[in-house]
């Protein structure tokens, strides 16, 4: 199954979270199945945080980044009832704001779940609301308003 992530065009695959064609990256790879969208990560131990033990917010943050501008893309693409990948044009989002709620400890080491849900799609704007968990225990959550790339004339 492609990931979300796998359609970008190339000049736009070079995120350092998710572009598949950034060679230092995370490569992160998200998927949308039914009315949510889900990721899977494990940081490696050099993204330890503050606690010994557990993950570095800023890595988190940068996990509910890319799942989130990716989970407005695969929205707005059923939003219009399309396929990505179908040959039009691509629609795209980047962040607009992102909003994180760090609600326990996480652990590093452990497989991490990241899940979008949409809020709301209005005009270029999507509200995507996100959850970060490990072991079953939801440890972040996240606010994203993503907007639609627009390349400038
Ligand atoms: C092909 C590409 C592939 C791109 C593929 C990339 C995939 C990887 C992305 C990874 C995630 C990232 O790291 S992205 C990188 C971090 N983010 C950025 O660098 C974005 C920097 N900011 C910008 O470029 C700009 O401010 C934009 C594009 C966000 C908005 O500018 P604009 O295009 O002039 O649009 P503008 O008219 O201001 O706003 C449009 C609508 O969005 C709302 N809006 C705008 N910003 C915000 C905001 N912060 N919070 C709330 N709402 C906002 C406005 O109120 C308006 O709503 P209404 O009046 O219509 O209701």
């Amino acid at each position: 199954m492609q990931a979300i992530q796998d359609h970008y065009p190339a000049e736009f695959s070079h995120c350092y979270g998710c572009g598949p064609a950034n060679p230092h990256g995370f490569h992160l790879k998200s998927y949308i199945d039914g009315e949510r969208t889900h990721a899977r990560f494990t940081p490696a131990s050099m993204y330890s945080g503050g606690y010994p033990g557990n993950v570095y917010g800023g890595m988190l943050a940068s996990l509910l980044d890319c799942h989130g501008t990716a989970s407005a893309a695969a929205f707005a693409y059923r939003a219009q009832s399309r396929v990505m990948g179908d040959g039009g044009p691509p629609i795209r989002f980047v962040t607009g704001s992102l909003k994180v709620d760090y609600r326990r400890p996480t652990p590093l080491g452990v497989e991490l779940l990241i899940e979008g849900t949409l809020c709301s799609l209005e005009g270029r704007k999507a509200v995507i609301d996100l959850t970060l968990s490990a072991g079953g225990e939801v440890c972040v959550t996240g606010v994203m308003v993503a907007v639609q790339f627009v390349a400038k004339a």
